[in-house]
């Protein structure tokens, strides 16, 4: 048990360039024992750098870091990201062995692994402990998937454990159970938590204290949340404060029906300029999106619509017949990484317009959708991974803006954006909308779509349907007992 308030962690004016963008310019942050830290800032604070420093990633050019009282010490750091890093076809006991072996312990025996894992994973969550060590990672939910990493961590002598973003995926009782066990856990091992988060309502339910970073500045450090609004936050910041939305019922012209989505349990008509929500974990809704950009020729929905097959063959049949798509998982659905920021932006159009040749105006266009979205770049021949998560977010939407779609998929367009970009995204799925596009938009974040949409077709962590709400029945309790997701 470490005391507690001792410092665990701390980094005193720490600075870092890229070239010559300074993007840490004087960073401090202290961890101390038995807190959870919320570690807050817009896209592109530097939030990531800073932690990319403390772990060994990248190398800092000033600054200190200090583990407890020792200087230039590596701190013990364990990182849980909101993608799991364990080996899928490996059990549960192996992949907590794992790190033992590469640490120079080698573990031969079965039963040693076994006891390692079980003793790691008992102090986090008993039950899990004495029924999963055989089972694949593959087959272990993402609850339980992230509780394994923890206990990974733990299992090392982690004395600071930072989550990022960790819970995108979890349902309502999923989250309420892991804020539970980092609870107990901060109790009593008096480990240090740090939380990345852009959601406001978790982090007050969770954290004691945060720092936030701005432009590469601390400008709160490690001050206690009850002693901060939320409008206090949004300030520091550097974010608009929270705007009031009057949502009108939108009329639609029924006889102008889009399109008709049919699935077995379902028939869901939707028209021009509408907005539909998808509301669940991914079970129900990745059937639907499989569905419209093409990836889905054996999903269970297809379509009816006048002038379209039954379901687009392919994403670039899905795009030719205009149907645009933006995913959340930035990684693997949507961010050519080999490729300059001009490149992702004109992607679609290019695919579109069946452009062959790269045309010299195309900087033009690429840079006029850059400064509509306020897209913080360095220069457009970079590669996307010089944007921080926010700024690859907004490449993606950046890709369909302006082009006329009948209809466009959002796929958590949300995911690791902060609160001023989300109202920026909000401001352009509306846009879009009232220019007579079609709009289905899955969130897992249920007070967004209840926020923006005209009807949400709601799925069971399953992936059944359990109902489509019209406006007039909107219910934040209602929405998350027919989702089992967080609202
Ligand atoms: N290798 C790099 N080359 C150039 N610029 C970079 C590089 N890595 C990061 N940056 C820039 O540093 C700034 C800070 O990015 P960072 O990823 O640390 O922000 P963040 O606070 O983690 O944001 P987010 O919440 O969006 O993840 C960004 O403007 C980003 O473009």
């Amino acid at each position: 048990m470490l005391d507690a308030d001792l410092p665990l962690l701390s980094v005193r004016n720490l600075q870092k360039s890229f070239g010559a963008t300074r993007v840490l310019r004087g960073v401090n942050f202290t961890v101390r024992a038995g807190q959870i830290h919320a570690l807050l800032g817009g896209n592109g604070a530097g939030k990531s750098t800073m932690i990319r420093i403390m772990t060994g990633g990248i190398r800092k050019d000033d600054g200190e870091i200090m583990l407890g009282s020792q200087r230039g010490a590596e701190p013990k750091i364990a990182i849980v990201h909101q993608e799991l890093a364990l080996v899928q076809d490996l059990s549960v006991a192996e992949n907590i062995a794992m790190v033992h072996a590469t640490a120079g312990l080698t573990i031969v025996r079965a039963g040693q692994r076994a006891e390692l894992a079980y003793n790691a994973l008992a102090l986090l969550d008993p039950h899990l402990a004495r029924s999963a060590l055989h089972r694949k990672a593959a087959d272990l939910s993402m609850h339980e998937g992230q509780i394994v990493e923890i206990a990974r961590a733990l299992s090392i002598g982690a004395d600071v454990l930072l989550l990022d973003e960790p819970t995108a995926n979890l349902t309502a009782g999923e989250t309420e159970r892991l804020f539970a066990v980092l609870r107990r856990l901060v109790r009593e091992t008096g480990i240090g938590i740090v939380f990345v988060s852009h959601r406001m309502k978790e982090i007050r339910q969770l954290c004691d204290v945060c720092t936030i970073i701005r432009d590469g500045l601390t400008v709160v450090d490690a001050t206690p949340l009850d002693s901060l609004t939320d409008n206090d936050i949004m300030q520091q910041m550097g974010q608009p404060g929270a705007r009031e939305v009057a949502h009108s019922r939108r009329r639609f012209d029924m006889a102008e029906a889009g399109l008709v989505l049919k699935g077995a349990e379902a028939v869901i008509p939707i028209h021009k300029g509408q907005i539909l929500g998808l509301a669940g974990s991914p079970a129900g809704p990745s059937q639907v999106i499989a569905l419209l950009n093409g990836t889905g020729r054996s999903s269970s929905w297809s379509l009816d619509a006048k002038g379209w097959p039954a379901r687009p063959a392919s994403p670039r049949d899905a795009v030719a017949l205009g149907i645009g798509y933006v995913s959340g998982d930035r990684r693997h659905k949507g961010v050519l990484a080999q490729l300059p920021i001009v490149d992702n932006v004109l992607a679609s159009r290019r695919v579109r317009e069946k452009r062959y040749m790269v045309r010299a105006s195309e900087r033009r266009e690429c840079l006029d959708l850059v400064h509509a979205l306020k897209l913080k770049a360095g220069s457009i021949r970079d590669l996307p991974s010089t944007l921080s998560g926010g700024n690859q977010q907004k490449l993606l939407i950046a890709r369909w803006l302006g082009m006329s779609l009948r209809l466009v998929v959002f796929e958590e367009p949300t995911r690791g954006v902060d609160i001023g970009t989300k109202r920026d995204i909000y401001d352009l799925i509306r846009r879009m909308a009232e220019e007579g596009t079609i709009v289905v938009w899955w969130s897992t974040e249920n007070v967004e779509l209840l926020e923006l949409c005209d009807e949400i077709l709601a799925f069971d962590t399953d992936g059944r349907v359990k109902g489509l709400l019209p406006h007039d029945r909107f219910n934040e309790d209602a929405l998350a007992d027919l989702t089992g997701m967080a609202a």
